[in-house]
């Protein structure tokens, strides 16, 4: 039976996973699918004095946080802020708080673990306020409860909460940990993840796939809850099911399957997981031979279609359906780790020309690995823009502006077709700028 969500949404059966969100009318690429606002939403302890713990706007030299005075340990950008979240969930775990995070058991906990334990608290807190029987009513909070429960049990962490409280909440409060495993989110702003967020509607309706239509993005708004918007990487056609990635796309197709059956209990059946399901156990030749470069430029024609010079935006999606057997090597593990950490030192210790040379089978890889305008594919196209025009400056005979604008057009289609997110500037005005340097239009 089908179920209307929005104009753009419905919820239709799914065999196994109860329900699967569809497009109720074709979508677009770049169109907001849906966007809602986070129930709670944890910042990571690298982030804490640096964003506003309430609405996650960055502290800066005029707009000072202030923290609270209470316990030192939260940090807001206004008093509008700071009495939003008192309200909610602050004024029961404010005193308790330094006691908490000086805790053997708090201090034993991953960061990971440690961001969803003051999550669950904050939950707990907001709509358990009076211990748990009586429970504030809200919407949010009640297709939170409809969650599908995680197939792997955790034990809740101690809340911090009154100590007097804490033996009879604790039920409730697993109640409520029960369905963080395979529903929470890790934010990010222009890729770099900051905090764990609950976003109840969006995980009542998406389910995953490592070759994903869709992707979310977070929009922060001074004073108001961080907002996720999901986003259509592509155009969508009535009736096609709407999906997210739980995880990196790239990662080998046997971790992808073992992280989505331990922490989702299902097997992906999405069709990169049915075309390479096995990671490939050959490892690649060693970099500097002759038999690894020659797989680079067979990547390089497979995906680009040149031997090398500059590269025109690939039309084509799912490369990895007609991939030659041949370049299965660059499957392994341990090639996409490797290649990447080169490119990044390289491009930053200013060694251009290895930079320009390891790049584009980089990019090559990642056309192979991600969905159409995945915006790891953008990110990387903007770096490698940004290497070749500093070669240019710095007069590197091997980087010209056909290369830069070549970068600059797939990072351009990309980064676009996601639009703003996270913190302002960023990539979309590097872009500018960029363009601006390379004397085109912006
Ligand atoms: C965030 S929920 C997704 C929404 C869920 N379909 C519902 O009706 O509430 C995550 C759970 O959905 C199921 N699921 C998600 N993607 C799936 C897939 N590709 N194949 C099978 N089950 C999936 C798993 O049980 C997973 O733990």
């Amino acid at each position: 039976m089908e179920q209307s969500v929005s104009r753009e949404v419905c919820l239709e059966h799914h065999p196994t996973a109860r329900n699967k969100a569809v497009a109720a009318r074709s979508l677009n690429a770049g169109s907001v699918i849906i966007t809602v606002p986070a129930l709670s939403s944890v910042l990571y302890q690298s982030a804490k004095g640096q964003r506003c713990d309430a609405c996650h706007r960055l502290s800066s030299s005029t707009d000072r946080l202030r923290k609270c005075t209470g316990c030192a340990g939260y940090w807001y950008c206004g008093t509008e802020c700071q009495t939003k979240q008192w309200k909610a969930h602050h004024r029961i775990i404010c005193k308790e708080l330094n006691r908490y995070l000086t805790s053997p058991e708090y201090q034993s906990m991953s960061e990971h673990d440690r961001v969803d334990a003051l999550l669950v608290s904050q939950l707990f807190a907001q709509f358990f306020p009076n211990g748990q029987e009586e429970r504030v009513q809200d919407d949010q909070f009640s297709t939170f409860m409809d969650l599908m429960k995680s197939p792997a049990r955790r034990q809740c962490p101690p809340l911090c909460i009154k100590r007097g409280t804490l033996s009879a909440s604790q039920a409730k409060a697993q109640d409520l940990y029960d369905r963080f495993g395979n529903n929470n989110f890790i934010l990010h702003s222009h890729l770099n993840s900051y905090a764990h967020g609950i976003f109840p509607q969006a995980s009542r309706l998406f389910n995953h796939s490592c070759m994903p239509n869709a992707v979310a993005k977070y929009i922060i708004t001074p004073s108001e809850p961080v907002r996720m918007d999901v986003i259509a990487l592509r155009n969508i056609v009535e009736g096609e099911e709407i999906t997210l990635p739980y995880l990196d796309p790239a990662l080998p197709s046997n971790v992808r399957q073992e992280a989505l059956r331990s922490n989702y209990g299902f097997a992906c059946k999405c069709d990169l997981c049915s075309v390479t399901n096995v990671a490939s156990p050959i490892v690649p030749p060693p970099r500097g031979s002759e038999e690894l470069e020659n797989m680079e430029i067979a990547l390089h024609i497979f995906i680009f279609g040149t031997p090398g010079g500059t590269i025109h935006i690939p039309r084509g999606t799912n490369y990895y359906r007609t991939m030659p057997d041949t370049l299965t090597p660059l499957l392994h593990e341990s090639y996409l780790p490797a290649i990447s950490e080169i490119f990044s030192r390289a491009s930053h210790e200013g060694q251009y020309e290895e930079a320009l040379h390891v790049g584009p089978p980089l990019l090559a890889l990642y056309f192979l690995k991600y969905p159409l305008n995945y915006p790891q594919i953008g990110m990387h196209a903007l770096e490698l823009a940004k290497t070749a025009w500093n070669a240019i400056v710095m007069n590197v005979p091997t980087s010209s502006r056909d290369d830069v604008q070549a970068y600059l057009a797939i990072a351009s289609q990309v980064l676009n077709n996601l639009g703003p997110e996270g913190d302002g500037d960023g990539p979309l005005e590097e872009l500018r700028l960029l363009k601006q340097a390379l004397g085109e239009n912006v």
